[in-house]
């Protein structure tokens, strides 16, 4: 009888362990329909906006879609480059240069990225991956700090995308890496970097994007999260507890937010004297709207308005290569057992040498 070959080599690829590199995403232009289509899909998510959708989808499409896309448009404008959005930019960065990392050293490990609004979707990524013969896939949500609004919906994607698969690969992923030695190393040194260029000022406010106070409550562990990054970068850079601080931006919305808010943290710090303040996301692993608009433009506006003299905004991870080690190390420890050297023998040859050793050996193989 003809056997039918092993499902795995029907294809010819050889299996290789994939990685997803997801970040939150991005408008494809800064035009109001653009903001608009990327809005409408970020603010229906149930994880990110927890109204129940009888309430917040008439509020979503009749106030927010209507007035919210032309006043982003207009941010995102100020900061969009010739190579698109920051935030686009860097994360593709960031993906090919941890794929020229991890394959310098030898690792048959396949590194894409995602974003979970807009594009390249999760579902295009893994199906990619899939299709060069990854059967084993490593997703890494690209927040440092767990928060079910953020990493848990890319994970609820992922899922999404499984419902629809018949053979599955195996899936693993990264929850957090808010105290990771390298991630802190990383932080570390792109404060220091910019001490070394620009000097230290009097300050630094370390600002963290915000979520909805009611989320703590209710144990998500973001807020705690981002307080044990501040205590093990302030321990890093050897600063008093008085020399940092800790903010939350970006609010949105109506109900109360974690505290305390950076902008006014922004007055606060003037008005106690601090005349030059440096202010640093560690929360963001790519500079995008929120830190180049919000944080870098608005922020210094405050700041300097209350009596503040000199404002630095350092800027985010992005592309330094202290993260991109990190990232190396986290994959590496997260693919344990499962990244196979490009240069390794296939595992014939290896049971052949041990044959020969055997046999070298007196045995009788
Ligand atoms: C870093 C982690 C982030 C958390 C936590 C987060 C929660 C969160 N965000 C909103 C609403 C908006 N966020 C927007 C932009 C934005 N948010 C993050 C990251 C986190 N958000 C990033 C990286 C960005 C920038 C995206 C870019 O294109 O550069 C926006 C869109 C911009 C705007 O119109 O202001 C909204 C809206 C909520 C409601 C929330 C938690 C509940
Ligand atoms: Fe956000
Ligand atoms: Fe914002």
């Amino acid at each position: 009888m003809k056997t039918q070959p092993e499902p795995e080599y029907r294809h010819g690829s050889p299996a290789r362990v994939g990685v997803l590199l997801v970040n939150l995403g991005t408008p494809d232009a800064p035009t109001a329909p653009a903001v608009r289509r990327y809005l409408a899909q970020f603010l229906s998510d149930q994880r990110v906006v927890e109204i129940p959708a009888a309430v917040w989808k008439p509020i979503l499409h009749g106030i927010i879609l209507r007035t919210r896309p032309a006043k982003s448009a207009a941010k995102y404008a100020s900061i969009w480059t010739p190579e698109g959005s920051p935030l686009a930019v860097w994360t593709r960065k960031q993906a090919e240069l941890l794929q020229a990392s991890v394959t310098a050293h030898g690792l048959a490990i396949t590194v894409r990225h995602a974003m979970r609004y807009g594009s390249p979707s999760i579902a295009s990524e893994l199906d990619a991956l899939k299709a060069a013969g990854c059967d084993r896939i490593l997703v890494v949500p690209m927040y440092p700090q767990y928060s079910g609004t953020t990493t848990a919906s890319v994970m609820d994607d992922v899922h999404h995308w499984q419902l629809r698969q018949r053979t599955l690969p195996e899936i693993r992923w990264i929850r957090q890496h808010h105290d990771d030695e390298g991630y802190i190393d990383a932080l570390a040194r792109r404060v220091q970097d910019h001490w070394a260029r620009e000097g230290r000022g009097d300050h630094l406010l370390l600002s963290f994007h915000g979520v909805p106070e009611r989320t703590l409550t209710l144990g998500d562990p973001y807020h705690c999260h981002c307080y044990k990054t501040a205590r093990l970068l302030g321990e890093r850079l050897g600063l008093d507890k008085d020399a940092l601080s800790l903010s939350f931006q970006s609010r949105f919305g109506k109900a109360k937010w974690l505290e305390p808010y950076t902008e006014p943290t922004l007055q606060a710090l003037a008005k106690k004297g601090v005349k030059h303040l440096q202010i640093f996301c560690p929360g963001f692993s790519a500079d995008c709207l929120e830190t180049l608009e919000e944080i870098a433009i608005e922020g210094k506006h405050v700041f300097l308005k209350a009596g503040g003299q000199r404002y630095d905004h350092i800027p985010c991870l992005n592309d330094h290569p202290a993260w991109i080690d990190a990232l190396h190390g986290l994959v590496e420890r997260h693919t344990a057992g499962w990244a196979v050297r490009a240069d390794a023998q296939p595992r014939a040859a290896l049971l052949e040498g041990q044959r020969q050793r055997a046999l070298a050996l007196g045995a009788k193989v």
